[in-house]
């Protein structure tokens, strides 16, 4: 079994304990009586001309406690605390981890962030449910995260019309051309491309510069894993990444809100203008 499959197995498992406490129609009612989504991607300058999207590296910064591949990584007893100084140092989006048994996130961290800060908040998850997305909205999120590699097309397409329907966007994260294309012809509006191969774990940043040259420019393209300091912002940032998804180097620094400041100065001033 795939590292992938097995965190989807254990997120299936805590999905069906939620759901039999809370049913599919409480989860409905709650996801409307939300307040209305923030726009994510606007705040990752999707909105923009693609030519002249190019004066800012976005960062989306995220609360992570720990992950299969490093273990414990920060104790984070205040979420909120730590993503108000990612939003003070100019995060554009917050990403919260909500998978429990790998992570160590919850869904009462997500709705800590979102008291918290301004800016739309990602629900970063296994998403393999439209529960989840219901549940995601009930809980403040503006995004939720689709991985290609864990959904079929039929499925994709059904969660990535529930989240516009509900007023959110998602970033569809993808590893392979293969997965590229199928989040292109699904109408992807922002693609992630994650280095990290969640089947192996293993860490590929080269592989953002093979497959970013494969993603239209009037999509919002971001860079997922693997930024240990300001040297991998500038290599996503050259390459052409509008956003980087940033987890470990933030929650490890002892002054997150000037890291998040000190990876934006640097990623924009290495960001080359994008051809139409
Ligand atoms: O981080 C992991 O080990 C991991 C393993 C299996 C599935 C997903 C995993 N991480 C999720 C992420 O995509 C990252 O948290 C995110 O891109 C930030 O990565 P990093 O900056 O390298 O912490």
């Amino acid at each position: 079994m795939s590292v992938l499959s097995d965190i989807i197995a254990g997120v299936r498992i805590d999905l069906d304990a939620r759901r039999s406490i809370l049913d599919q129609s409480g989860i409905e009612a709650d996801a409307a009586a939300a307040a209305p989504a923030l726009d994510a991607y606007a705040a990752l300058g999707g909105h923009l001309d693609p030519t002249q999207r190019d004066t800012t590296l976005r960062v989306i910064s995220e609360v992570k406690r720990k992950s299969p591949s490093k273990g414990a990584l920060a104790q984070i007893a205040e979420p909120a605390v730590l993503a108000a100084s990612y939003e003070a140092g100019g995060a554009s989006v917050i990403s919260v981890l909500t998978e429990q048994r790998r992570f160590g996130g919850s869904l009462a961290d997500l709705d800590a962030v979102r008291s918290a800060v301004k800016i739309p908040v990602l629900r970063k998850d296994f998403t393999v449910d439209a529960y989840q997305i219901y549940e995601a909205r009930a809980h403040g999120a503006d995004l939720v995260l689709l991985i290609v590699a864990a959904l079929d097309d039929a499925t994709m397409r059904e969660f990535l019309e529930l989240t516009h329907a509900l007023g959110m966007n998602a970033l569809v994260e993808t590893h392979t051309p293969e997965e590229i294309a199928r989040a292109i012809n699904l109408g992807a509006r922002i693609i992630g491309v994650n280095v990290r191969n969640l089947k192996t774990l293993e860490v590929d940043r080269e592989n953002f510069g093979r497959l970013i040259e494969l993603i239209p420019t009037d999509v919002v393209i971001v860079a997922e894993s693997g930024v240990q300091d300001v040297s991998d912002v500038q290599y996503y940032a050259q390459l052409g990444a509008d956003a980087i998804l940033v987890g470990e180097a933030l929650v490890k620094d002892a002054d997150p809100r000037a890291a998040v400041e000190h990876f934006i100065t640097a990623g924009t001033a290495a960001k080359p203008a994008r051809a139409s």
